[in-house]
């Protein structure tokens, strides 16, 4: 596992331009009609499934996992009849990119995130992709992590070893974990600075529109409120956008102390999943692609990367559009 202690990062780094707040396009708001056939683009209902080849539909990958989905304002979505459809088309989704990327730059900087969507991650560390994919290659990061040691069960780190890291051959040089002996405000400085030196040294890509990092994937969650990463409803830190990382001490999802990547980093991505299962998120899903016009969007709502956006939902988050 990489260290990101503050001793190792001794170095000053160059400051990066900050966002110069460009405008944004206004968004076409969803409609379930959207949702259309992949070759006739004739309108499905959302039980539709076409038995594509899986989230792109091209790729190096195959698989069978069934869909249904629309292109819109929002990005792309995929609805599966199950969880299980969907982590097997997240799992190419993933490993497609994961090719794509590590020809291009000989790299590939994925961000993960915690909670189910490890879980949704497990067919990546079965055959074919096991053995097929590039691990090498492959930087892996939080979106956000929770202040605790690494070995604790809150760990958003132990998550992702015990259920993805463990089982595949990522170079443990090339897993940055934030560093755990360090207070929030400490732990969020440095993980930044950690971040700064992997730009520095192309690792990371960095957005020429925004300035921030340009992370290849981000594989994100979406709790029941509404949160990505850890940025709350209401919370103020959703309109942080000078820092790339930064902290909260009081998270209303325990534990209460955490650091996350700001909206201007996970805005600044190449390729963001947004990965929802179950009737508990339906709301904030259909919240975020919905009709409604909201003044004041809940997180999931706020995300709208530079790159592709693409929904992984199950019937049962989809069952409000
Ligand atoms: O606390 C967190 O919650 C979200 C959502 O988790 P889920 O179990 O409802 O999928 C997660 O994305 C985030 O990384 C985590 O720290």
């Amino acid at each position: 596992m990489a260290s990101c202690s503050p001793l190792y990062f001794s170095t000053p780094f160059p400051t990066l331009p900050s966002s110069p707040s460009l405008p944004k396009l206004p968004r076409l708001p969803f409609h379930p009609s959207l949702l259309s056939h992949p070759f006739t683009h004739k309108p499905l209902p959302l039980a539709f499934s076409t038995g594509i080849r899986g989230a792109s539909g091209s790729g190096r990958f195959f698989c069978r996992a069934k869909a249904s989905m629309a292109e819109k304002g929002k990005g792309k979505v995929e609805v599966f009849d199950s969880e299980d459809d969907l982590s097997v088309s997240l799992a190419k989704y993933t490993a497609d990119l994961a090719d794509k990327f590590s020809k291009e730059r000989g790299s590939f900087t994925v961000v993960l995130s915690g909670g189910s969507l490890i879980k949704s991650l497990r067919k990546l560390v079965e055959p074919p992709y096991v053995d097929a994919v590039d691990w090498s290659t492959w930087h892996v990061f939080w979106v956000d992590e929770r202040v605790v040691p690494k070995d604790h069960d809150d760990s958003n780190y132990k998550l992702a070893l015990d259920g993805f890291l463990s089982k595949v051959p990522i170079l443990p040089g090339k897993v940055y974990a934030i560093n755990d002996a360090l207070p929030a405000e400490g732990a969020a400085d440095d993980y930044e600075t950690c971040l700064k030196h992997l730009v520095k040294s192309n690792v990371i890509s960095v957005s020429a529109a925004t300035g921030f990092p340009k992370f290849d994937l981000m594989l994100l969650g979406v709790g029941p409120d509404g949160h990505v990463a850890s940025l709350f409803p209401g919370h103020p830190l959703v309109k942080e956008n000078e820092k790339w990382v930064t902290f909260i001490k009081n998270s209303p999802k325990p534990p209460p102390e955490r650091i996350t990547f700001t909206f201007p980093v996970i805005n600044s991505s190449a390729n963001i999943a947004l990965v929802v299962c179950g009737a508990g998120k339906a709301g904030p899903v259909h919240a975020a692609l919905g009709n409604d016009q909201n003044s004041d969007p809940l997180p999931v709502g706020m995300v709208s990367p530079e790159g592709e956006l693409v929904w992984f939902l199950d019937k049962d988050a989809a069952s409000k559009l």
